[in-house]
């Protein structure tokens, strides 16, 4: 079976996340992907906005319906910074059976070098990138050692990101349509990021 792993801070959850996802599991052939909200982000300055448990309902909305995409609440369970190395390792041991892929977006890509244990890592699962307006998928820009483990995929550039639609909802601006429907209720109903 081959699982490819969503990660990220969610803040909220929107099309560029789902768009990336479906097409990484159409290139790689994938069985499921399992979307996993990080607890804490290692590298972001600032908490998230939304509470944990707000953004773990949002990726439920996001994924209901489709049987190839799973929320996975492993990070959240487990507390503390998310760091990939500790998260992979451990999934590996859980299910051995399970070949992983990580999906991420070409801004991690280009940041791969400084990830936590990063030459470890690419040792344990291999990535699939995927492009993202103002980002560059070069992969000569890449250390020797990381190149191999980064496959990329096509996929519709989606100049769409978390920050942005925080920053509409901040200014009174509808998100209609940049989250699923369902997400878009979700924060309509229970009122934040300034709804
Ligand atoms: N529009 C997009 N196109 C391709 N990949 C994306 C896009 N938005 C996010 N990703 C990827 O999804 C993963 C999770 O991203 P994250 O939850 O931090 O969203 P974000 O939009 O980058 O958030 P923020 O603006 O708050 O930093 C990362 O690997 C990121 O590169
Ligand atoms: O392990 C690390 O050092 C590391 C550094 C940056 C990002 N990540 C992971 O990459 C995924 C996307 O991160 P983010 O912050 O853009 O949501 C998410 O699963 C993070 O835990 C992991």
């Amino acid at each position: 079976m081959k699982v490819g792993i969503m990660g990220g801070t969610f803040d909220p959850i929107h099309i560029g996340h789902l768009i990336a996802a479906q097409c990484a599991y159409e290139h790689a052939g994938l069985d499921e992907v399992w979307f996993m909200p990080t607890n804490v982000p290692p590298h972001k300055q600032h908490a998230p906005k939304a509470t944990s448990q707000q953004r773990w309902d949002m990726v439920c909305c996001a994924v209901e319906g489709q049987a190839h995409f799973l929320p996975f609440d492993m990070e959240l369970k487990k507390g503390g910074v998310s760091y990939t190395f500790d998260t992979v390792s451990l999934l590996r041991k859980e299910h051995p059976s399970i070949h992983f892929y990580y999906i991420i977006g070409a801004d991690m890509v280009q940041y791969l070098p400084k990830w936590y244990k990063i030459d470890e890592l690419v040792q344990l699962i291999s990535f699939i990138g995927l492009g993202r307006p103002g980002y560059t998928l070069e992969m000569g820009q890449l250390p020797a050692s990381l190149r191999h483990a980064v496959q990329l995929a096509e996929m519709p550039l989606i100049e769409i990101s978390s920050t942005a639609i925080r920053q509409r909802k901040a200014e009174g601006k509808s998100i209609r349509h940049l989250v699923p429907d369902r997400v878009y209720d979700y924060i309509e109903g229970n009122g934040f990021y300034g709804s």
